[in-house]
C-alpha cells in the first residue's frame, strides 16, 4: 500500500473518504505509483450493475483508467465568450489542423458537440506534444493567457451539465447550494444574463430617442426598464474559505445580481422579501424568498473523478458513499422547501454510486410527499449529442465490512451494528412498478467509456405542490410499504418537530416575527412547520439544530478545483489557492456550523441623495434612469471612503431586508467607482472601475466618451502604459477637449469587430498623457488576442522622464532656457498618476 511521505494515509482519519486527489495538497504521494486497480471498487459497481452487459462493463471500467482530456469554456456575457472563442477557431485551429508529431496525425481540439454554440471545448493530446509542438505550444499560450484574465474556464465537461438542464430565465431567482469554488454557478451567472448586453443597448438607444418610459413597465424595478437582467444568483457553501473562492472564481462575470452566503446548507435559512401589504385585509404580510431554480451540486464520494484523482484507486470505500446520504437527502429536501411551486431543481453528484444518487432522490421525494408533489422531468430530449444512460430503480445496499443487503428486513435480521450504520431509506421502491420507481429512470446517468468524460449524475426536478417534509424519522408512504427514515435519535423530540418544515412563503407580520426571545420561550412546543421554515437561523432553536446534526464521515473529493494540469493553464482557482485550500477541505460535508470564523464588513447602502453620488452623476452626466439607490459601502459606518459598489435592486433588497438578522452574506455587489487622489480640480476623483464599466457604460453621457476606430491607436493606448495626448493623433483633438480625469473609451474596430465584439474600456486622462485602466492581465491577453504581442505592456514615459530629467538637470547646469524647465515639471508630476491595474 502506498503510503505519504509523512507516513500516514490520506485516506485516514481526518481524511477519511475524501479521495480528493492530488490538487497540490500536502500530501506527498507519488500518484503515478498508485495502481488502477481495485476490486473492491470493480466489484461493488458489477454487483450493483450500473452497466448491465458484461462487455460494455470491461470497456467502462477501462475508461476509468485513461488520461482525462482536458476541456474549457468559454465565459462571460455570449457576445464576449462568441469573440474569444472566433479568435480560436480563426488563428489557432487551421494552424492545428493536420499537425503531425513524430509521424503521427495529432487532433486538434473540437467543440463539445451537446454544448451550445460551440463555446465548450475538449483536447485529447498529451503535454509532451504541447511542448514541442509549435502550434499546440502557440495554442498553450492563448489558452493560458485568456485563462488568467477569466475569458476561460477551465471545467470538466461533465460538470457543465447541471446548469444546461436548468433552463435559469434573466428574471430567476436561482439558490446555488453547494457552490465552491464556482464553476457551475458562473455557467447560472451567466445563464441570468443571457441576451442582456442587446437589451440594453436597446434600451440605452430607446430612452435616449426621448421615446420615454413604457408606462406599462412603471413600477417595475429600474432594471426592467434598463433592459438589465432582474433575477438573482445566491451562491452558498458551508465553507467560509471556500465561500471566498466563490467571489474569486466569480468576479470576472461583474454581476450585481449575486450574493454569496456561507451556511450549511441542510439549515439554509429563509430569507425575507420586503413586507407586503394584502390589498383584501390591509394587514401586512411578511413575504419569504422563494426560489425558481436551485441546484444541489451535492458534496459526494466522487468516484465519477477517478480519472483525476488517482487517489480513489487507493482509497475506495463503499462507507464514503454511505455516510454521505443522510447529508446529501438532507440538502435535497431543503432545496425543495425552499423552492417555488413550479420551481426546477437540479440534484447533481460526480458519483457512480446509487446510494448517494437515485437513493437520495428517492428519499427526498417520499419525504417531500411523493411524486403528486415533486416528480423527477424526463430531459431525455435535451442536449442532443449526450450520450446518457437511464437512471437506476433498483439497487443493494453494501456495509462498510462488505456485506450486501437487498432490503431493510434483511438488514433488520442482522441486527446490531449493522441497524446503526445503515437506514431503511437507503433502499429502493420495494414495488417497483411504482410511479416513483418509474420516475426514477428518468435521471442521467454520464459514463465515462461514452463519451471520453468523467462519470456524473444528475437529476432534474419539478416542484408540483407545496412539500411537507416528513420528519426524517417518521413513518411515511412509500409506494405501498411502511418506511422508516433516517438516524433519528430518541428524545429528540424538538429537533423532530423542526424537521416537519412546510413550505408556507408569506405570512401575516404579526404572527411570525419570530425572535429568539419567542422561539426560547416556546422551545418547549412543538415548532410549527411555518415557524421552522421561517425562524431567524440565529435564533436558540436554529442554533441547537445547528449543534445536534448528526456527525458525518468527510466525503470524498470531487470538482473541478482538480482539473487536469495537463495542459499546465494556471486555473484562476489555483492561482490563489492557499495552503489551507491545499487542504481540500471542498469535499467535506459540513453538517454543523459553518466552517471557518466569520468575519465580514457590513453592507451599507447610500442614500440616493448622497452628496458623492450627486458628484458623480454630475461628472459622469450619468442618465437619470440610472438608479441611484444600488450603491453600497463595506463600512458601518456608510461612508464612501475607498470604494463605492453597485448591486440589482432585487439583491439590494434582500440585503436589506434581512439586515441584522445574522445571515452570513459574505459578497454582493461590483466595484464600480474607486477613490483617486487627483490633482486637476476639474476632474471627479471617483474613477470608474474596470469592473463596474459594463454596468454604467451605457448611461454616461456623451461629454465623457471618446470613440476610437483605428486599430493602431487602439494598440499604442494597450502597448503604454502612459501614451502621451500628443502621439495618440486619432483621438487627441476629443481628449484634449474632455478636460482631467475618468472618461469611457468606446472601441469600435470595422475589421475587428469579430474578435473584438463591442470593446468598453475606463481611459484616464492627466494633464500629457492617457491611461487605460485594465489589470495587466487583461491588457496582455488583449495584447496577445487582438496583435499576437507576447511581451505585453511598457511604460517608454518612464524613461522618457527620465532621460528628460537628466536633460533638465543638465540644462539647469548650464542655467538654460527656465520655461522649459516648468514645462517638463508639469510633465513629470502628470506621469505620477498610476492607475494600471485596478486590484486594491
Ligand atoms: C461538489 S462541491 C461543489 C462544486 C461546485 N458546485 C462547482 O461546480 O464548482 C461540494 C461543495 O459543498 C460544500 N459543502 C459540504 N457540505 C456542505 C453543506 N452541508 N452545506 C453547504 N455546502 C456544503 C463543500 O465545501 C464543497 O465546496
Amino acid at each position: 500500500m502506498s503510503r505519504t511521505k509523512k507516513g500516514k494515509r490520506a485516506g485516514d482519519k481526518k481524511q477519511r473518504g475524501r479521495g480528493g486527489g492530488n490538487n497540490g495538497n500536502n500530501d506527498r504521494t507519488d500518484y503515478s505509483a498508485i495502481a488502477k486497480e481495485n476490486k473492491k471498487f470493480e466489484n461493488y459497481y458489477i454487483n450493483q450493475g450500473i452497466v448491465p452487459d458484461e462487455e460494455e462493463f470491461k470497456k467502462f471500467w477501462q475508461s476509468l483508467k485513461d488520461t482525462l482530456p482536458t476541456t474549457w469554456r468559454f465565459t462571460g456575457s455570449k457576445g464576449h465568450a462568441v469573440s474569444v472563442r472566433n479568435t480560436l477557431q480563426t488563428h489557432h485551429i487551421p494552424a492545428l489542423t493536420n499537425t503531425t508529431f513524430e509521424g503521427a496525425l495529432i487532433p486538434a481540439p473540437t467543440p463539445l458537440s451537446w454544448y451550445p454554440d460551440e463555446l465548450a471545448w475538449q483536447l485529447t493530446v498529451g503535454k509532451q506534444v504541447i511542448r514541442r509542438s509549435p502550434p499546440f505550444k502557440q495554442l498553450q499560450a492563448f489558452l493560458v493567457s485568456e485563462t488568467s484574465s477569466g475569458n476561460i474556464s477551465r471545467q470538466e465537461a461533465v460538470s457543465m451539465i447541471p446548469p444546461l438542464l436548468m433552463d435559469v430565465e434573466p428574471h430567476h431567482m436561482v439558490l446555488d447550494m453547494c457552490a465552491a469554488p464556482g464553476s457551475k454557478t458562473s455557467q447560472l451567472i451567466e445563464a441570468i444574463h443571457a441576451g442582456e448586453e442587446e437589451r440594453v443597448a436597446e434600451a440605452a438607444k430607446r430612452l435616449s430617442g426621448g421615446e420615454g418610459i413604457d408606462t406599462s413597465v412603471d413600477g417595475e424595478p429600474p432594471e426592467k426598464i434598463m433592459g438589465k437582467t432582474t433575477g438573482v444568483v445566491i451562491a452558498n457553501d458551508a465553507d467560509y474559505k471556500r465561500s471566498h473562492l466563490l467571489i474569486h472564481q466569480t468576479k470576472r462575470l461583474n454581476s450585481p445580481n449575486l450574493i454569496v452566503t456561507n451556511y450549511d446548507a441542510t439549515l439554509y435559512p429563509s430569507l425575507r422579501l420586503p413586507t407586503k401589504r394584502d390589498p383584501n385585509g390591509g394587514k401586512t404580510m411578511q413575504e419569504y424568498l422563494k426560489f425558481d431554480r436551485i441546484l444541489c451540486d451535492v458534496p459526494c464520494s466522487g468516484d465519477g473523478t477517478v480519472r483525476k484523482n488517482p487517489l480513489i484507486w487507493r482509497d475506495w470505500n463503499a462507507a464514503n458513499g454511505n455516510g454521505l446520504w443522510s447529508t446529501q437527502a438532507r440538502i435535497l429536501v431543503r432545496g425543495l422547501q425552499l423552492l417555488k411551486v413550479g420551481g426546477r431543481l437540479v440534484y447533481s453528484t460526480c458519483s457512480l454510486n446509487p446510494i448517494e444518487n437515485e437513493s437520495v432522490v428517492h428519499v427526498a421525494i417520499e419525504r417531500c410527499g411523493g411524486p403528486s408533489v415533486v416528480e423527477i422531468v424526463d430531459v431525455s430530449d435535451r442536449l442532443p449529442g449526450l450520450i446518457r444512460r437511464e437512471g437506476m430503480k433498483n439497487w443493494k445496499v453494501m456495509d462498510k465490512d462488505g456485506t450486501w443487503f437487498e432490503n431493510w428486513e434483511e438488514v433488520l435480521e442482522k441486527g446490531v451494528p449493522y441497524t446503526d450504520r445503515l437506514t431503511r431509506g437507503m433502499f429502493p421502491p420495494t414495488d417497483q412498478d411504482s410511479d416513483i420507481a418509474n420516475m426514477l429512470n428518468r435521471s442521467v446517468r454520464v459514463y465515462p467509456h461514452l463519451q471520453d468524460t468523467g462519470g456524473f449524475f444528475i437529476t432534474v426536478l419539478q416542484k408540483k405542490g407545496a412539500v411537507k417534509a416528513a420528519p426524517e424519522g417518521e413513518k411515511i408512504q412509500t409506494g405501498g410499504q411502511k418506511m422508516k427514515g433516517v438516524n433519528v435519535r430518541a428524545g429528540d423530540e424538538a429537533k423532530k418537530a423542526a424537521e416537519t418544515a412546510s413550505d408556507v412563503d408569506v405570512k401575516l407580520v404579526e404572527e411570525t416575527d419570530l425572535t429568539s426571545a419567542s422561539l426560547a420561550t416556546g422551545a418547549k412546543r412543538a415548532l410549527s412547520a411555518e415557524d421552522e421554515e421561517q425562524a431567524d437561523p440565529g435564533s436558540p432553536i436554529k442554533r441547537q439544530r445547528l449543534d445536534d446534526t448528526a456527525d458525518t464521515p468527510a466525503s470524498a473529493g470531487k470538482d473541478e478545483d482538480e482539473e487536469l494540469k495537463l495542459l499546465d493553464i494556471p486555473s484562476t482557482e489555483q492561482n490563489h489557492r492557499t495552503q489551507e485550500f491545499d487542504e481540500d477541505p471542498k469535499t467535506d460535508v459540513i453538517a454543523k456550523k459553518p466552517r471557518g470564523n466569520f468575519n465580514e464588513e457590513p453592507f451599507k447602502f447610500l442614500p440616493p441623495s448622497h452628496d458623492v453620488l450627486a458628484l458623480i452623476k454630475k461628472f459622469y452626466g450619468l442618465s437619470s434612469y440610472f438608479p441611484l439607490d444600488n450603491f453600497l459601502v463595506r463600512n458601518q459606518e456608510g461612508i464612501p471612503v475607498r470604494t463605492i459598489y453597485f448591486t440589482s435592486t432585487m439583491t439590494r433588497q434582500i440585503l436589506s431586508e434581512n439586515e441584522g438578522r445574522g445571515i452570513r452574506f459574505v459578497h454582493c455587489g461590483v466595484k464600480m467607482f474607486n477613490r483617486q487622489e487627483v490633482q486637476d480640480p476639474e476632474a471627479c476623483q471617483w474613477r470608474i472601475q474596470n469592473e463596474g464599466l459594463g454596468l454604467v457604460e451605457a448611461w454616461v453621457g456623451d461629454k465623457r466618451v471618446v470613440h476610437l476606430k483605428q486599430k493602431e491607436t487602439l494598440r499604442y493606448l494597450m502597448k503604454e502604459l502612459f501614451p502621451r495626448v500628443e502621439d495618440v493623433a486619432e483621438i487627441r483633438e476629443r481628449v484634449e477637449g474632455i478636460g482631467g480625469g475618468c472618461c469611457v473609451l468606446r472601441v469600435n474596430i470595422e475589421e475587428d469587430k469579430d474578435e473584438l465584439g463591442a470593446l468598453v474600456l475606463p481611459l484616464w486622462k492627466s494633464k500629457f498623457t492617457l491611461n487605460l485602466m485594465l489589470p495587466k492581465e487583461e491588457r496582455k491577453a488583449l495584447l496577445l488576442r487582438l496583435f499576437n504581442d507576447t511581451e505585453g505592456p511598457k511604460d517608454s514615459t518612464r524613461e522618457q522622464r527620465e532621460s528628460d530629467a537628466k536633460a533638465r538637470r543638465e540644462a539647469k547646469e548650464k542655467g538654460e532656457d527656465e520655461d522649459q524647465d516648468e514645462e517638463m515639471k508639469d510633465e513629470e508630476d502628470d506621469g505620477g498618476i498610476k492607475i494600471d491595474g485596478e486590484d486594491d
